[in-house]
């Protein structure tokens, strides 16, 4: 069962593993709206100690001259919620991060991309201590401590519990999500947070990942028969990758996806982004999981199994 812990103190305070474009961004809209908030860097280190952080946004511009920012976790004192926003590339480091940074009472809030982080958190803090977040968000950092936002930003907030059970709506996330919103972030309370995570790789493993394998913006898939009809056919097969997993996505949900990138302006996906800067790719927390969780309950994911192998290959001929 799901922690039913209300904080007792008037005011959360914040850590973010990785002040990046998500991470940088939301990290400075709740500072920004009074918060406590701590920041985790690595290159940009020393220049956001010195200048703080830049927001570029869509929503307006705005600067802080001062953050909390620091080069290793063991100098952060303990949060009540702590943001994970690092690629998952680097998720071999929260074993070492987040024991003590995340308070007895608090709760780890994984706002990555893909599939299974709880899982892996929960090994780490205790199931009762994990939550997670589907952020519709488009945003990149453009310089040290310089954040663009593009597009979007609303989060899709879910309590976890073990094995992914639904763990519904808990008086913590109410206070998160407060929190959040009053920094301008719209909020939606899931209660079945792996429904939520396989919703979100409805859009996720079709663009991400056609976008590297065919040199592609999502305008450029969308306005190809041939390509559309490969993105919806995807789409199809992460609804029955959900089925696997006991999850019923909506029919219709597949066509507002479908709308709702067409609607958006031409987008580089992030894993394109980190394909073209040659960083490594999020391909097994994106791709890797949802395969071996549908795997190991019988169904097959033919044309996500093809787009993991092609991406597999791409990942590993661009590091070497
Ligand atoms: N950007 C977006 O709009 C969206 C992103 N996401 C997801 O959010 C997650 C984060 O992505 P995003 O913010 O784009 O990625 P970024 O690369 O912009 O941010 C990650 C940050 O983590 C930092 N970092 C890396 N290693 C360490 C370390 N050892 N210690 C401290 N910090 C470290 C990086 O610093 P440095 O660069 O100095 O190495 C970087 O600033 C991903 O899972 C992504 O899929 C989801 C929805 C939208
Ligand atoms: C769909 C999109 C681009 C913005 O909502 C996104 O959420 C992502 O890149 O993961």
């Amino acid at each position: 069962m799901a922690n039913q812990f209300i904080y007792n103190s008037s005011q959360l305070s914040y850590a973010i593993l990785g002040t990046g474009a998500l991470g940088g961004y939301y990290g400075a809209c709740l500072q920004k709206s009074g918060l406590d908030v701590h920041f985790l860097l690595h290159s940009d280190y020393e220049y956001v100690s010195k200048h703080g952080l830049v927001v570029e946004s869509k929503n307006g511009d705005f600067t802080l001259p001062q953050v909390q920012a620091y080069s290793e976790t063991s100098k952060m004192p303990p949060c009540d919620v702590v943001i994970v926003a690092l690629k998952t590339t680097q998720n071999h480091l929260l074993p070492q991060m987040l024991p003590n940074l995340v308070k007895e009472n608090g709760v780890v809030l994984v706002l990555q991309n893909g599939l299974g982080v709880e899982d892996e958190v929960a090994k780490i803090v205790g199931s009762n201590r994990v939550m997670g977040g589907l952020c519709f968000l488009c945003s990149n950092k453009v310089g040290a401590g310089h954040i663009r936002h593009l597009d979007y930003g609303e989060i899709k907030m879910g309590e976890y519990a073990a094995n992914y059970q639904t763990a519904g709506i808990t008086k913590r996330m109410q206070q998160i999500a407060n929190d959040f919103e009053s920094a301008g972030i719209k909020m939606q309370l899931a209660e079945d947070l792996l429904l939520a995570r396989w919703q979100k790789l409805v859009w996720n493993i079709p663009y991400n990942g056609l976008s590297v394998v065919l040199d592609a913006r999502t305008d450029e898939l969308m306005g190809n028969s041939h390509t559309r009809s490969l993105v919806e056919e995807l789409m199809w097969e992460v609804v029955a990758g959900a089925k696997s997993c006991d999850r019923t996505i909506p029919q219709n949900f597949v066509e507002t996806m479908l709308q709702y990138t067409d609607k958006m302006k031409p987008y580089r996906t992030s894993m394109k982004i980190d394909y073209d800067e040659k960083r490594p790719l999020e391909v097994e927390k994106m791709f890797g999981n949802p395969l071996k969780f549908s795997q190991a309950r019988g169904a097959n994911l033919p044309k996500i199994t093809m787009l993991y192998q092609q991406l597999k290959f791409l990942d590993s001929r661009n590091s070497s």
